[in-house]
């Protein structure tokens, strides 16, 4: 007999609209967590409340309002998809859920309605390729404090991450190769940044920037370090592509300060417009759906460095999204589970 099985869906969150006071009140509970931003509770207090939010939530703001469409934020809309398709694809004793980190549709609300619905087994899945603590720990988490109050805990199994898969690899591969790659003149995969001190703590032992861990992935040390499976998802990926080594480059965006993982993408963009590049494609692996940081971060604002340093053509290869593999990808990750 098959298990009664829930599968909860996780990704990041959205604002509920793209005005300024909702936008603050995403950022204040994204940014007061303490996996985020992980230094001592009253310095996060004062950065976070005094600092950071009073000072973005303007410019965030207005960079929401560029990535909202009439139906909402893509975030949104290709997660309340992908639950349906998938819903779609698995047998009858599954129910699939949707729930974002950060604002609605909250994890209390939905781990609520999972719980009324007794599941005989429950698989967490945040919907991030690579684990980080701030994102699928944080997630993690989250899960971990709300499940532990119930009555009746069920098989509870948690998809840690998938940068290895060759569904999410073939996927993306499947969207770069909609162009035609002998047009570019240099590859760039371009991942969400983390403060250094962040990935520094997965292996306390060892500096991760002045170790070997990007240059030949160990899974045994290296399996959760964030920027040691970033360099290997795009060795996979340019190993599928038949990108050579000296054609791409690995880098990191949306720094909140100058301690972050480097190089930096937008850094990456404006040298190699300068040093001749005129047409370059960007690879955003570790977002499974459009969001701000693909189409206005790189799509709108990279491309403006690149061609006002001589650059002539960026494009950015679309997201996952709700494409079929991509579903297949998440079918067979719930049926491992
Ligand atoms: C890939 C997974 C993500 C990790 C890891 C991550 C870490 C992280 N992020 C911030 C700060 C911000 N991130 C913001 C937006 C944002 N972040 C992710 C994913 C990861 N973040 C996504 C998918 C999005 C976009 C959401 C959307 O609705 O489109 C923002 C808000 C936008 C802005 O003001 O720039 C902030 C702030 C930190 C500090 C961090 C780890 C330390
Ligand atoms: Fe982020
Ligand atoms: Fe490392």
């Amino acid at each position: 007999m098959s298990k009664k099985t829930t599968v909860l869906l996780l990704n990041l969150g959205t604002p509920k609209s793209p005005n300024v006071s909702d936008v603050r009140t995403y950022l204040f509970e994204f940014l007061n967590d303490p996996r985020v931003i992980d230094i001592p509770w009253l310095l996060r207090k004062i950065l976070v409340n005094l600092i950071i939010v009073p000072f973005r939530a303007k410019g965030s703001s207005k960079i929401y309002k560029q990535v909202w469409t009439k139906d909402g934020s893509p975030l949104m809309i290709y997660g309340e998809k992908v639950k349906q398709l998938l819903q779609k694809e698995l047998e009858t004793n599954f129910t699939v859920e949707l729930a974002m980190r950060y604002q609605q549709p909250s994890m209390k609300s939905v781990l609520d309605k999972i719980q009324k619905d007794m599941p005989q087994k429950l698989i967490i899945l945040p919907m991030y390729p690579q684990y980080a603590s701030s994102s699928t720990g944080s997630t993690f988490q989250k899960a971990m404090e709300i499940i532990k109050t119930w009555e009746v805990i069920p098989e509870v199994k948690f998809v840690n991450q998938f940068f290895d898969h060759e569904g999410y690899l073939d996927t993306i591969v499947e969207n770069a190769q909609k162009n035609d790659l002998n047009e570019f003149d240099h590859f760039v995969f371009s991942y969400h940044g983390l403060p250094i001190r962040q990935i520094n703590k997965v292996h306390p032992n060892r500096n991760c920037l002045t170790c070997n861990c990007h240059k030949e992935f160990k899974p045994d040390t290296d399996y959760y370090c964030y920027r040691s499976t970033c360099f290997e998802t795009s060795r996979l990926l340019a190993e599928k592509l038949a990108i050579p080594k000296e054609k791409y480059t690995v880098s990191f965006q949306s720094r909140l300060d100058k301690n972050w993982l480097e190089p930096f993408s937008d850094k990456v963009v404006e040298e190699k417009a300068k040093n001749g590049a005129k047409k370059i494609l960007v690879f955003s692996p570790a977002f499974v759906a459009d969001c701000l940081e693909t189409t206005v971060e790189i799509g709108i604002e990279y491309r403006e460095i690149f061609e006002e340093n001589g650059g002539e053509k960026l494009v950015l290869v679309e997201s996952l999204n709700d494409h079929p593999k991509w579903i297949a990808t998440l079918k067979d990750l719930v049926l491992k589970a």
